[in-house]
């Protein structure tokens, strides 16, 4: 396939050492050598390709040097896009970077949209559909586990166990189709319907295994959702503060402090956590607070832990033991605040309602117990946990869901083995099945659904 030429700045805006300006298509050698000098006085179109060459860009219209660079070279096919790349890397201003990128518009780029050298590299066949999401998994990684899973999937892995899948599909839609287009022979359609139903309990449970990644492949990737819930002026902000180490919640003396939730991201461990701090939950007139405290309750239910404050300097009220109720089915760790303060508290009550929940008990004033309280997280998560490295994850919302109804027609096509159903019935639950799955990799995927996957992306990537 022939583009135009791309592009665009790859580097993060603001100061820096160095900056790149990344070129991409059939233009981009041309464009170059009409800006570039070296002092050798070569052309690019005379270098080795895969070489990065000392020099100035110069504007071609005034003579006037814009620039000194140095600049990669790389011909077609081997690069990222599978095209002809050119990267400038300039002085790592704001004004240069602007500048260079100026230079090579007028020169005859394009401005690229964001993700178009990434698409680039898929629409040219050198990654598919899940290695391309991958790559902005690895640039929104924030924990060692979660690059690790991004750059497993980037390495192609899922690729290759979903295309092992298809291959499978595929070969018993073609004993189905040797079956339909010989309806006479009654002992094809007895081979046909063993053959196909193994290969499709197969199928399945590998969608299974993959599914049963997922939860911890999210994880992973989008962070445990952890709720910080409790009554009024237990130190519930205090915890948050103490857990990003900054102080993002405002803390005051005063009950009911915190009206609305705040979100923040922390690293515990290599557990990525999306914190969220609650207005403390109690029966109140205030209308603002009482708003605070209905969402307090909603954002309770979708949480993946909870952080249950209590005072030790206070006793349990019955507002505690209703909260107690509330989380009872759900993951929740104790922390038991203010030690530094006379213990009022019963911690054999506490520890009664509890069950089998972890007690940690906290003075967040004197920085106390936080440490037992990371790990107490760390350990909550890594129960029975396999390296993030190794393994197969499925940790993309997108590719989960496919999984999903994958999962739903390779059922139905069991199901209708099972009962006999005719098998030109059969192969379209199959046929259905192998197209579901060709989605996650961009085989079965449509202009609408790569624009707005790649529209996500950073701009120069
Ligand atoms: N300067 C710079 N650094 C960068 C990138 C880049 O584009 N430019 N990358 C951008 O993300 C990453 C590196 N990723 C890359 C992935 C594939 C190819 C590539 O040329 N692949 C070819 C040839 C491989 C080979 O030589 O064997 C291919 O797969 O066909 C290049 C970079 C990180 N660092
Ligand atoms: N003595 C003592 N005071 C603490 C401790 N942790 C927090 N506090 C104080 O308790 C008060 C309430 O703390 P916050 O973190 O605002 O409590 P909260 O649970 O977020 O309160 P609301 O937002 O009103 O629900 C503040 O004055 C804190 O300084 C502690 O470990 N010991
Ligand atoms: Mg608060």
């Amino acid at each position: 396939m022939e583009f135009d030429t791309i592009a665009a700045i790859s580097t993060p805006s603001g100061e820096g050492a160095i900056a790149i300006v990344r070129l991409s298509g059939p233009e981009a050698i041309p464009i170059a050598d009409k800006l570039f000098q070296a002092p050798s006085g070569k052309k690019l179109a005379e270098q080795v390709s895969h070489t990065i060459h000392y020099g100035h860009l110069v504007d071609p219209w005034t003579e006037e040097t814009v620039e000194e660079v140095m600049l990669s070279f790389m011909k077609a096919p081997k690069t990222f896009t599978r095209e002809d790349v050119i990267e400038i890397n300039c002085h790592g201003g704001i004004v240069s970077v602007n500048r260079v990128l100026a230079l090579v518009l007028r020169a005859g780029a394009r401005l690229a949209e964001p993700g178009e050298f990434t698409k680039r590299a898929f629409l040219n066949g050198r990654i598919d559909l899940s290695q391309a999401e991958a790559v902005m998994d690895l640039i929104r990684a924030k924990t060692d586990r979660a690059m690790d899973v991004a750059l497993n999937q980037m390495e192609g892995r899922l690729s290759k166990l979903i295309g092992t899948l298809r291959q499978a599909l595929l070969e018993s839609i073609a004993q189905m189709e040797v079956n339909i287009d010989y309806p006479e022979y009654d002992d094809v359609e007895e081979m046909t319907r063993p053959i196909m139903l193994e290969k499709s309990m197969w199928v399945r449970s590998e969608i299974d295994k993959l599914l049963q990644t997922s939860s911890q492949g999210k994880i992973l990737r989008e962070g445990l959702s952890t709720v910080i819930v409790g009554r009024p002026n237990v130190g519930k902000s205090s915890l948050l503060n103490s857990l990003v180490q900054e102080n993002k919640a405002i803390v005051t003396e005063i009950a009911g402090t915190t009206r609305d939730i705040i979100e923040e991201y922390v690293n515990v461990r290599g557990v990525p956590l999306r914190l969220v701090d609650t207005a403390g939950i109690r029966e109140t007139e205030d209308i603002v607070e009482r708003i605070g405290v209905e969402r307090s309750r909603k954002v309770l239910k979708e949480a993946d832990l909870i952080l249950y404050v209590l005072n030790y300097s206070e006793p349990l009220t019955a507002e505690d033991e209703r909260l107690f109720e509330a989380v009872k089915d759900m993951n929740y760790i104790v922390v038991i605040n203010k030690t530094d303060l006379p213990q009022k508290i019963d911690l054999e009550k506490v520890q009664a309602l509890a069950g089998s929940r972890l007690l940690v008990t906290t003075s967040l004033i004197e920085e106390e117990g936080i440490d037992q309280l990371e790990e107490a997280i760390a350990d909550l998560f890594f129960e029975g946990e396999i390296e993030a490295g190794d393994m197969t994850y499925v940790s993309n919302a997108r590719h989960i869901s496919l999984l999903h109804q994958a999962h739903q027609t390779i059922s139905d096509a069991i199901e209708a083995a099972e009962m006999e159903v005719p098998v030109d019935m059969i192969q379209i639950d199959v046929t259905r099945t192998w197209e579901i799955l060709g989605e996650i990799i961009g085989d079965t995927a449509d202009d609408g659904l790569l624009n707005q996957l790649f529209s996500q992306f950073c701009l120069g990537k």
